[in-house]
């Protein structure tokens, strides 16, 4: 028996506020406000190599365009610069001002060269990155949609894996696209440094230390503030879940009803106040650190500018410097801050971005280890004979087994039913049968094969499956009976579909019949009716003609007169195929076949409906149940039907 490791809850819930379990949707923040900046520098090359590598995937071109282009301008940065010092000493050497004047001509004439192709290739820069983001998150996103819809579903039982998955949609594909900007940036802005500090090494060997003692409080202060940005996303993730959760309940329409049914308006308004003035006292307390920490990096920052200035002054007075060469060297180092500051700031997001990269490529991984190809193996052919043998099953992180030693057999031409108590195991046997879970222990074979060796997508297409759960889809009514595109429909399945599951009469009445979208955000949506759409999602079982037709609880929904048709299709259809039908209605079960009674995950009876009544145990017990509600005296009706 499998034990559930519970999680501690996370701190963060205000007073009064139900605890939210821990969060794994923001690993990152915890790492990151204790990150130091020779930490992020050694593993950012292997960050940039991944964004590098998903540009080149999604266009070659425009990423050589991208980064050669903006490079380039990050060259011409340099030239400029080159030509103001030019500029400089030409005005400050010796002699007649017009001879001045003509001497820093020519560097004024590279200054202006340089300034507009700085500016032609930063423009058609902007432009090629403005194709290659969307590139790159479009490539991301078809990866990620591609990888997690072939995973298996048991992976949805994992919530470790669930976390991952929404952490990569929401997180991983925009930061994907923003991590080519930011390698971009690194690559400008390392250009355009290395360029100021070889015109200062030039100007004067002295003056590179210089730019080193004015740029470092730069880089301290920029990684301080960043890392107090992600200390203060660490310590409001929960409230801000909390919030998140409390605002869809309040806003979203499936809890609108409830919400005005039950008066819980004041209770959820309070509690949102609750929650908010948590987040504003977190930010209050968090602003303040920053500010502090901010004014130091400025201060150090300051004193070290005037450190600097100081010492160019004293060279410029000691006559060690020319008095155009501290001119130049006063405008490199106001460069040279500048795009450190610049180059800081890209490297904290780059950095921060790369761990959501690398969580989204963790995630790739992930998905590709849970999937098992659907087109590999045996085909499984016509149906014969299906069998449970000793079937063990728990789903993941539960205390229990939901499924111990089930054997059940299941032949062309027969009706079988499997009836229980809720939680006794029929829709988890149902959907380890259609090949969606694996078994623990024990097989499943599908004509003496087991079914993991059957080729998945061929083995689905022989399975027609009325899910207890269904889904309406935000496709038209057609698509949500055929699940396929339009011009893949048949119309004979589809019809015998409609007239078989009474879905027919559904249709009839949609304005856009079978094109009507049942989805009311879509122009000419409608809703359904419970029962409405339980018919279509039997029309969706019934659909495919299967071999075998799993039918969990499919009439919970409907009216006497639809159960009673519903019923009468499964006997016809398992004419030709056979059908598995899962119900409490215990009066349709009396025609099966075969009975399965699950108790506890337990196969605890079988046999037919009078065995089972002659042998007077669980069955016996819940039809006997069913049957005096029937025979009960009322004072208005009475019934004299058996059910
Ligand atoms: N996705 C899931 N993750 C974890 N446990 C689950 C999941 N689905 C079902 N269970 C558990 O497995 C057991 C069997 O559930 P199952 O849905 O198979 O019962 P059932 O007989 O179909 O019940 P009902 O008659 O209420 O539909 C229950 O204890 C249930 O809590």
């Amino acid at each position: 028996m499998k034990r559930r490791h519970r999680q501690r809850p996370a701190s963060g819930s205000p007073a009064g506020v139900p605890q939210l379990a821990a969060s794994r949707f923001h690993p990152w923040f915890a790492d990151l406000a204790h990150l130091s900046l020779w930490h992020m520098l050694t593993r950012l090359p292997a960050l940039i190599a991944t964004a590098l590598r998903w540009s080149w995937k999604a266009s070659p071109r425009d990423t050589l365009l991208t980064f050669g282009l903006n490079v380039g301008a990050g060259v011409f940065s340099a030239a400029v610069l080159t030509a103001v010092v030019g500029i400089l000493q030409g005005l400050f050497a010796e002699g007649p001002t017009p001879e001045r004047l003509q001497n820093a001509l020519p560097s004024l004439l590279l200054a202006g060269g340089a300034v507009f192709a700085r500016a032609a290739l930063r423009s058609g820069a902007i432009w090629a990155q403005g194709r290659l983001t969307p590139m790159v998150e479009r490539a991301v996103e078809v990866e990620l949609v591609t990888l997690a819809t072939a995973t298996r579903l048991e992976a949805f039982d994992d919530s470790e894996w669930c976390d991952q998955l929404h952490r990569a949609r929401s997180m991983g594909t925009s930061e994907a696209g923003r991590m080519t900007g930011y390698t971009v940036d690194i690559a400008t802005e390392t250009v355009s440094l290395l360029a100021v500090a070889t015109v200062v090494t030039v100007l004067h060997p002295l003056l590179l230390p210089l730019l080193a003692l004015t740029v470092a409080p730069v880089g301290w202060a920029a990684v301080r503030s960043a890392r107090m940005r992600y200390e203060r996303m660490r310590q409001l993730s929960t409230s801000r879940r909390l919030q998140y959760m409390y605002t869809h309940a309040m806003t979203e329409r499936d809890s609108a009803a409830e919400l005005r049914a039950y008066a819980m308006r004041p209770m959820l308004l309070e509690e949102f106040a609750r929650v908010a003035d948590h987040v504003r006292d977190a930010m209050v307390a968090v602003a303040a650190r920053q500010t502090s920490t901010r004014a130091v990096g400025d201060v150090l920052a300051g004193i070290a500018t005037l450190a600097t200035y100081a010492a160019l002054v004293a060279l410029l007075l000691g006559g060690l410097m020319p008095l155009a060469v501290a001119g130049a060297a006063y405008v490199a180092l106001g460069q040279g801050k500048a795009a450190l500051d610049r180059l800081m700031s890209a490297v904290n997001s780059c950095y921060e971005s790369g761990l959501y990269l690398s969580d989204l490529l963790d995630a790739f991984a992930e998905a590709r280890r849970r999937t098992r190809p659907a087109t590999v193996g045996k085909d499984p052919g016509p149906l014969q004979e299906l069998r449970v043998q000793g079937v063990d099953f728990a789903y993941p992180g539960a205390q229990a087994n939901a499924l111990t030693g089930v054997d059940i057999t299941v032949n062309r031409g027969q009706v079988v039913a499997l009836v229980g108590e809720n939680g006794s195991g029929k829709s988890t046997l149902a959907t380890l049968i259609s090949g969606l879970y694996t078994p623990d222990a024990g097989g499943i074979t599908w004509n003496g094969t087991d079914i993991a060796d059957l080729a998945a997508d061929r083995l689905h297409a022989r399975i027609g499956l009325i899910r207890q759960q269904y889904q309406q889809w935000p496709f038209s009514a057609e698509r949500n009976i055929t699940m396929a595109a339009a011009e893949a429909t048949d119309p004979d399945r589809l019809k015998r579909a409609l007239r078989l599951s009474g879905a027919d009469q559904v249709v009839d009445e949609l304005a856009l019949g079978l094109a009507t979208p049942l989805d009311t955000r879509f122009e000419g949506g409608e809703d359904l009716s419970g029962g409405q759409r339980q018919r279509i999602a039997a029309a969706r079982g019934l659909y495919p003609e299967a071999d075998l037709v799993i039918a969990d609880e499919p009439t919970a929904a409907l009216d006497a007169r639809a159960e009673e048709r519903l019923f009468a299709t499964f006997q016809a259809a398992a004419e030709g195929a056979a059908v598995l039908l899962i119900t409490h209605r215990l009066a349709s079960t009396r025609s099966a076949d075969w009975i399965y009674v699950l108790d506890h995950g337990h196969v605890v009876e079988q046999g037919t409906h009078s065995d089972l009544m002659t042998y007077g145990g669980l069955y016996a017990e819940l039809y006997g149940i069913q049957a005096a509600a029937y025979h009960a005296p009322s004072p208005h009706l009475s019934y004299d039907d058996t059910p």
